[in-house]
């Protein structure tokens, strides 16, 4: 792999899905170990954009098109993979609910759903997964299965997962969805861990209190095209939002944590 300082470059980039162009003229640099949260209203493209990283959406070809990843435009998507953490609201597989926490999360390895027979599973991938377990403070979950965890044990698991084979960049998508206000603390607090070990997070979120303390830049979205790229004290601000959402709102900030209402 290069030594490009340099996570992400997307220019003139345009993405359909289904016969819907949904992201357009798209112009992003992301660097090694930057987070970023990305905030926009229901439809914008969020997800889009996340799935173009991940290289699960492509964009129209055209000649002045350009999608970087870690200095590469060309990337076996298998081994592009090893370098991203991706958790979405999803469990991998039909076979996840009834694995145990710890083997949900060597599975990561293989991005398979389970240990199915064939997989060889080593020694230090053991300990990896019981690393990734403990800094997520999942390491009592491990022998659980993970169809009988609470919402906030399973995404817990899932990050753990996302992180086993120790990614440069995890990507989340709305994690904090569906979690209960202590499991979204305890989900902020593994995450700020994940940022402070030096793992760069870009995070799609409806909820401004996932926007952790080390999140410093932020994407606003609106009708598949980026309308501000700047950190977060200029964006996370009443009137950004009243004109990003269209709606009038109310904003505090606590230790590092923006609240909305
Ligand atoms: N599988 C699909 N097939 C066709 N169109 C899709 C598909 N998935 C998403 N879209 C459309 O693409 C557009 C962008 O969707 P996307 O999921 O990226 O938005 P988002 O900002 O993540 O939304 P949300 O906040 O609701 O999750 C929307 O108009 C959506 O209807």
């Amino acid at each position: 792999m290069s030594e490009t300082t340099q996570f992400l470059e997307m220019a003139n980039v345009n993405v359909a899905r289904g016969d819907s162009v949904v992201l357009h003229d798209i112009r992003l640099r992301i660097e090694r170990g930057e987070h970023v949260a990305i905030l926009g209203p229901n439809g914008c493209g969020k997800s889009t954009l996340i799935k173009t990283i991940t290289c699960e959406c492509y964009p129209i070809y055209s000649p002045e098109m350009r999608l970087r990843l870690l200095g590469r435009e060309r990337w076996d998507i298998s081994q592009l993979r090893q370098h991203l953490g991706v958790v979405s609201a999803d469990l991998p597989g039909e076979r996840t609910p009834v694995t145990r926490g710890a083997d949900a999360v060597v599975a990561g390895f293989f991005s398979a759903s389970t240990i199915w027979p064939n997989l060889h599973i080593s020694p230090e991938m053991r300990q990896r997964a019981a690393e990734a377990l403990e800094l997520m403070q999942a390491t009592h979950l491990a022998n659980k299965l993970v169809g009988e965890m609470s919402a906030g044990e399973q995404r817990r698991i899932m990050i753990a997962r996302a992180l086993v084979h120790r990614p440069e960049m995890l990507l989340l998508d709305e994690p904090s969805n569906a979690l209960d206000m202590a499991a979204q603390r305890e989900l902020r607090e593994a995450l700020r861990r994940v940022a402070q070990q030096g793992t760069g997070i870009i995070m799609v979120t409806h909820h401004l209190a996932d926007i952790l303390p080390e999140i410093n830049r932020v994407l606003m979205m609106r009708d598949g095209r980026i309308i501000a790229d700047d950190t977060r004290e200029a964006l996370i601000t009443a009137s950004q939002l009243q004109k990003l959402f269209g709606v009038e709102v109310d904003l505090t900030e606590r230790d590092g944590f923006w609240h909305s209402w």
